[in-house]
């Protein structure tokens, strides 16, 4: 924490205002699932669909070149967000041209997932049934895959009826077969755009002007921009990768920020402080 007594200030405002006037914004790959697990590489929600048995070598090759041109960029400390941005939107859009290019049929999704090395991080249970049990509203707002993480966190037995979720979602043909994605693009940088086109969801919570914000990237930050009169918000963000170079920057940005930590354990034990 770069000032722990104003994260200590923000956790007594929100505890006294009470968990009725709570809401939660979580990003999902790499913040609600795991980065790693016994030194091996956990799946994004993209990563998940590109690995599996439904996309060609060819395309998986493809897939993987694409990684890892723009993964380093994604991370990469020395470049600004306004020249990450473009490069980011060239990443997305090739890999979901890509992906329509496999004829992707919608009734595989759920084995896919089955089979996949998808983890969610140590500590899951508590904190969705801890949101759920108190009627706290949970937003996974994702740049990732929807129709596939929702299938992670409906496998995993938490998709309660208080999560809603923001993400791509792929568009099938009346056969079942992935023929584009729908709506806007959602990726790292524009999260505040996706925030600001789904009003009807931060209306419905207008009452709850007190956020809990869970990210892994600088562009997880804007997620609660369409937020009513936000009255308090504490920043918790996982820095997973090239941890020294930017740990500066990500502590300048979030309240808490857990380096290398796989678990929940801190939003979990700010949950069940009263
Ligand atoms: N083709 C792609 C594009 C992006 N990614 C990764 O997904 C992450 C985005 O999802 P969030 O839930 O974190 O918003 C992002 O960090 C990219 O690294 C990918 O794996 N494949």
């Amino acid at each position: 924490m770069r000032d722990p007594q104003r994260v200590e200030e923000i956790i007594k405002a929100m505890q006294k205002a009470g968990t009725s006037t709570i809401q939660v914004i979580s990003d999902f790959d790499m913040t609600l699932t795991r980065f790693a697990y016994n030194g091996k590489r956990c799946p994004t929600s993209h990563n998940i669909l590109d690995n599996s048995k439904l996309i060609s070598e060819e395309c998986k090759a493809q897939l993987k070149d694409l990684l890892n041109t723009y993964y380093p960029i994604e991370i990469d400390s020395k470049r600004t967000a306004e020249e990450k941005l473009p490069l980011m939107v060239e990443w997305w859009t090739k890999a979901h041209t890509l992906l329509v290019q496999q004829r992707i049929r919608k009734d595989l999704l759920k084995d896919m997932v089955k089979e996949s090395d998808a983890m969610l991080r140590e500590g899951y249970e508590l904190f969705f049934d801890h949101l759920q049990e108190h009627r706290i509203p949970l937003l996974i707002f994702s740049a990732g895959l929807g129709d596939v993480l929702e299938e992670v966190i409906r496998q995993a037995g938490v998709f309660h009826p208080n999560v809603k979720v923001f993400s791509n979602y792929m568009d099938f043909d009346e056969t079942g077969v992935l023929k584009a994605f729908k709506g806007e693009l959602i990726h790292i940088y524009n999260k505040r755009e996706g925030a600001l086109l789904n009003t009807g969801h931060f209306q419905e919570l207008k009452s709850r002007h007190n956020v809990l914000l869970l990210g892994d990237s600088l562009g997880d930050l804007t997620m609660a921009d369409g937020v009513h009169s936000m009255e308090n918000i504490l920043k918790i963000g996982f820095l997973n990768d090239k941890v020294e170079e930017r740990k500066t920057s990500y502590l300048n940005a979030y309240d808490i920020v857990l380096v290398k930590d796989e678990t929940m354990e801190v939003p979990n034990a700010l949950l069940e402080t009263r």
